[in-house]
């Protein structure tokens, strides 16, 4: 009745979503058909408000219609304001209005820590009265952006960094020579990493290294040791402590045993760790609560793999079951020729046993009880929309079940796919990240990020190729 839509922004609307109402009170006047009118009148602004991308809001201005713009102005959205309703500041100030004049109309509109709230009053038509006869007010929450986290100071802060793969050998390419990978300056974007970090206003209070730290091409040179040693020194520069996931390159290093042993073992250096239950003596898969309130598990992707298991153990007899339904090829690195998911039934990938993602539903049922926000993290993305599927785990799916029957979980971080990658799940909401791979990115660049932590959210600031969002927990 009072809207306007042109058919442009019908088209954007339906692809806007990111505003939500959080809550409307409702008129407080006396006078019943203004109410309704006013109640009308707010139902379609929100209505449309609602479908509004406020996170991209740069102009909000009512006149005799009510105008949101985004940052480019391409996206407006109108909607005619009756003229019997004026906007306030919300202060409760009464105003003069001429007779039938728009002069009236106030911006009304203010961003209360990524909210925006609009007030809307309804004055009685008759020229020259004071009135502040009823109002409402559409509180419609927004997506925070970088600015509004600024200048809030975070719960804790935490680093990030994956696939750093460091060996003392020239550049070389992936296997698809596709991309080109610096296995030197891996150690120097570390120290890029590292300078931040210990630059930033909150000191983090943990890093966690995705996996991959050094390359499977250090076991050829008979360089595993040293390669480890000069990248563990770079991050022992600071106090900070570490939380190490494995990945491939750590298997194609060392057995599974001497991980267990190393100082890749997080749960050997750090008194963080809730002990109280691990998935098992040979499952590298914890958790440690770095923050009341807050979880962080760290998973074991290769649990179920050829990798680090002895040729003649049952694990690696079973592992080459799973794979062998999927991969007929001589060369098991090799994905099968086909589309889609199945191309992760690769050697390079593995999966999560029975008894961790047992292990891993009793921890969230757990931080559910408590309503703690788990994050998890393991050196394979589980989501097929966060990385291209020949990175993802073999039981992806299994695991995607348990993140999705728990409501504790808000962010799932991997590595791995070193083009990095990103999806909010639509049914949970929960944030499932997968950080760019050091190794691919150029000497002059970088990839890592610093999250800091608050009530609602936690916001990545990545340097160089690793972009800044903002997760809202779910
Ligand atoms: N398409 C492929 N066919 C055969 N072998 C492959 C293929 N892709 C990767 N590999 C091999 O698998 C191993 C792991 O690959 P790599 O690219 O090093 O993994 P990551 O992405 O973890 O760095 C390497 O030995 C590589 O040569």
């Amino acid at each position: 009745m009072y809207t306007k839509k042109t058919k442009e922004n019908c088209v954007d609307i339906q692809q806007w979503c990111s505003c939500y109402l959080l809550s409307r009170h409702e008129c407080c006047g006396s006078h019943t058909s203004e109410n309704t009118r006013l109640n009308q009148w707010a139902a379609i602004l929100l209505q449309h408000i609602h479908a509004f991308p406020t996170s991209t809001l740069s102009t909000v201005r009512f006149s005799n219609r009510l105008i949101l713009k985004n940052e480019t102005g391409s996206g407006c959205f109108y909607c005619a304001v009756p003229r019997w309703f004026v906007c306030s500041h919300g202060g409760g100030r009464q105003r003069k209005l001429k007779a039938n004049s728009l002069a009236g109309f106030h911006h009304v509109w203010r961003w209360r820590r990524c909210r925006l709230v609009v007030n809307v009053s309804c004055l009685c038509d008759s020229p020259g009265i004071y009135v502040k006869r009823t109002h409402t007010t559409v509180i419609l929450k927004t997506t925070p952006t970088m600015d509004d986290c600024a200048q809030e100071r975070p719960l804790f802060t935490f680093g990030v960094i994956a696939d750093i793969q460091y060996a003392n050998i020239d550049d070389g390419y992936n296997y698809s020579r596709s991309r080109r990978r610096y296995y030197r300056s891996s150690l120097q974007l570390l120290r890029n990493a590292q300078e931040s970090w210990s630059e930033s206003a909150v000191k983090p209070e943990f890093i966690l290294q995705l996996g991959d730290i050094i390359d499977g091409f250090n076991k050829g040179h008979n360089a595993s040791e040293r390669a480890l040693d000069t990248v563990l020194r770079e991050f022992s520069s600071s106090p900070v402590e570490v939380h190490h996931v494995w990945g491939n390159h750590e298997f194609y290093n060392f057995s599974r045993s001497a991980l267990l042993g190393s100082k890749l073992n997080s749960t050997l250096h750090t008194d963080r760790i809730l002990s109280e239950t691990r998935p098992g003596p040979e499952i590298y898969a914890y958790h440690f609560s770095p923050f009341p309130g807050f979880t962080f598990v760290v998973l074991d992707a290769y649990d179920v793999s050829l990798l680090g298991r002895e040729e003649s153990s049952e694990q690696y007899k079973s592992a080459m079951n799973v794979i062998r339904q999927y991969n007929n090829n001589e060369d098991l690195n090799c994905p099968p020729a086909c589309e889609g998911l199945e191309q992760r039934f690769t050697m390079f990938n593995g999966g999560f046993s029975k008894e961790q993602l047992d292990w891993l539903d009793s921890v969230l049922s757990s931080a559910d009880d408590k309503r703690e926000r788990v994050t998890i993290v393991s050196h394979l993305p589980v989501h097929p929309c966060s990385t291209d599927p020949i990175c993802l785990a073999w039981n992806f799916d299994e695991l995607l079940g348990i993140i999705r029957s728990h409501s504790s979980v808000v962010c799932f971080m991997a590595g791995h796919d070193h083009d990095g990658g990103y999806v909010k799940d639509k049914d949970t909401g929960v944030h499932h990240l997968t950080l760019e791979g050091v190794i691919e990115t150029l000497p002059d660049s970088n990839a890592f990020g610093t999250v800091s932590v608050y009530e609602d959210r936690m916001v990545l600031k990545g340097s160089g190729r690793t972009r800044d969002r903002v997760f809202l927990f779910p």
